[in-house]
């Protein structure tokens, strides 16, 4: 379509357009007239009238300043004019959904010619329709909404809920049970952790750790206690319209007193007859600003409780500004004597760090995938930068110190990404009652090393990308937006250091009594 009304131009012609107001320029074989432009381009006027740049072809110097996505944007496409007589664009454009041909850019199961014991055909199949999704519909609104601070809009919630991806984040199950998902790829009961990890991999790809969290995380870790623990009742009125997107939902454990350390925490819950009187507050509250309900640790009488809050009278929630973009919906939570029935208490009264500790293996799981995607991105975009960054008149992987990063970089996802794979088959082999015996620990432990090595990796590519990493548009965006926010994969659903300790404490536990060296 593009190439219907483009005229082909001879280099002598193009060369005449070398003036102020009357510049064009050539990238890939296209030619752009950019004369009116010239005032408006973010760059400065005068760097396009340059001798080396106007009337020349400035395809290396444009790679080297600008994304490809640039040329794509529909203002800057009607600048093309024509294409240059005799030659055809070298530089391909990056088509939606298809997968990356970098070499480490997609795990090994998604790289031609090799091979994984995981995945099916099935599998495959099911990639390729969940990465066009998240690329056509989430992307695009993610990338505004990281910038306005705004929540995901209803729209694309609708379309997230159309295709159950809302469902399928919280892992096989009966909630599944009926349901299409993506258009029919996988059947409900074919469904595994490998079909939910691709979503979680799909999804942070969108490359904005606050939209990764605004698109429901809050919900992928405050249902299933319902799911679980709610009485039929409850359990009608909260699953059906949070799984449509129709309703929202945050976990509310952490407090400004007491974060990790459950059993510091201050809000109460009083009786008084068939109703909870809950008084207390929370913080760090994910999806928070916008949630319909919580689902809350409380202090009572006799322990440690959760309750299902509904918002209303006596609940406020106001947003906390965190190191990423407010569409997470972080919020600092207040429950002033909200009057709560005790029919909405999940699980046994004073039995809630079991069904807090049931989540959690999962939660840290799903932060595991979310890193090791995020991770491997950034890969991918440090190997595309060094090999078209010309520096001292060659690209930058002619440095060694560049390749001695990347080696690491590349070292760091492999062996992450393996690690990841090993444990989930685990989990598709063993029920939900031996997965909390036998992967609490090794989950624990792989959340430190994928977090520790997700941080080693954003330092080395902020060193690969330089002053590029540090600006939010331009080259090295998506560097500047992982570095900034891949601490917080070290912090939320456990504290690094002290997932290693419970991995540790895990295995000590086992240790035969009889072992001696
Ligand atoms: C069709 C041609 C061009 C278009 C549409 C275009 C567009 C843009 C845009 C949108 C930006 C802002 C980048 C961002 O923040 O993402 C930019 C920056 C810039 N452009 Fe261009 N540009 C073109 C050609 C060129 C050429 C040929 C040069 C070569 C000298 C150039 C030099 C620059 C520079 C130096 C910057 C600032 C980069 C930075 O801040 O790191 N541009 N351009």
């Amino acid at each position: 379509m593009a190439s219907k009304a483009l005229k082909e131009y001879t280099w002598e012609e193009i060369n005449q357009h070398n003036k102020e107001n009357d510049v064009w320029i050539v990238i890939d074989a296209k030619v752009f007239d950019v004369s009116k432009f010239a005032n408006l381009h973010p760059g400065g006027a005068n760097v396009l009238w340059a001798d080396s740049v106007a009337g020349k072809d400035a395809t290396e110097v444009f790679f080297g300043l600008h994304r490809h996505e640039v040329l794509l944007r529909p203002q800057y496409k009607r600048l093309q004019i024509g294409t240059v007589q005799g030659q055809t664009e070298q530089i391909k454009a990056p088509i939606p959904g298809e997968l990356s041909r970098v070499p480490y850019g997609e795990p090994t199961w998604l790289s031609q010619g090799y091979f994984s014991p995981y995945y099916s055909d099935n599998h495959r199949k099911f990639q390729t329709v969940v990465r066009e999704f998240f690329t056509t519909v989430v992307q695009p609104e993610a990338a505004k909404c990281e910038d306005n601070g705004k929540k995901i809009s209803q729209e694309v919630v609708d379309k997230m809920a159309e295709t159950n991806i809302i469902a399928m984040r919280l892992g096989p199950g009966k909630h599944l049970k009926g349901r299409t998902l993506m258009g029919g790829a996988v059947k409900p009961e074919e469904f595994d952790y490998f079909h939910e990890a691709i979503i979680h991999a799909e999804l942070a790809r969108v490359s904005s750790r606050a939209a990764v969290d605004g698109l429901l995380a809050g919900l992928v870790i405050a249902l299933p206690p319902v799911l679980n623990y709610a009485s039929p009742e409850l359990y009608e009125k909260v699953v059906p319209d949070a799984l449509a997107g129709k309703k929202y939902i945050a976990l509310a454990i952490s407090e400004a007193f007491a974060g990790s350390d459950v059993g510091g925490l201050q809000t109460t819950a009083t009786r008084d007859g068939d109703y909870w009187i809950v008084t207390g507050t929370k913080k760090w509250i994910t999806n928070g600003t916008f949630a319909d309900y919580f689902t809350t640790g409380c202090k009572t009488e006799t322990g440690f409780t959760v309750i299902l809050i509904e918002r209303g009278p006596g609940v406020s929630t106001k947003p906390i500004k965190t190191a990423y973009s407010s569409v997470a919906g972080t919020a600092y939570v207040t429950f002033d004597k909200v009057r709560v029935p005790v029919s909405n208490t999940l699980g046994k009264i004073g039995a809630g760090m079991s069904v807090i500790l049931s989540n959690f293996n999962h939660e840290r799981w799903m932060v595991c995938a979310t890193s090791i995607s995020a991770q491997r991105l950034i890969v991918e975009e440090s190997l595309k930068w060094s090999t078209q960054r010309i520096v001292f008149g060659k690209p930058l992987t002619n440095q060694a110190v560049i390749r001695a990063k990347l080696a690491s970089m590349i070292s760091r996802v492999e062996s992450c990404q393996n690690w990841f794979e090993s444990i989930t088959y685990q989990m598709n082999k063993m029920s939900y009652a031996q997965q909390s015996d036998k992967l609490a620990g090794p989950i624990g432990l792989h959340k430190q090393y994928v977090s520790k090595a997700g941080r080693e990796t954003a330092e080395d590519a902020t060193q690969v990308f330089g002053g590029r990493a540090l600006t939010v548009t331009g080259m090295g965006k998506y560097i500047e937006n992982y570095h900034r926010t891949s601490g917080f994969d070290a912090i939320l659903a456990g504290a690094e250091d002290v997932l290693g300790d419970l991995g540790v404490r895990q295995a000590l536990k086992k240790m035969p009594r009889d072992a001696r060296l």
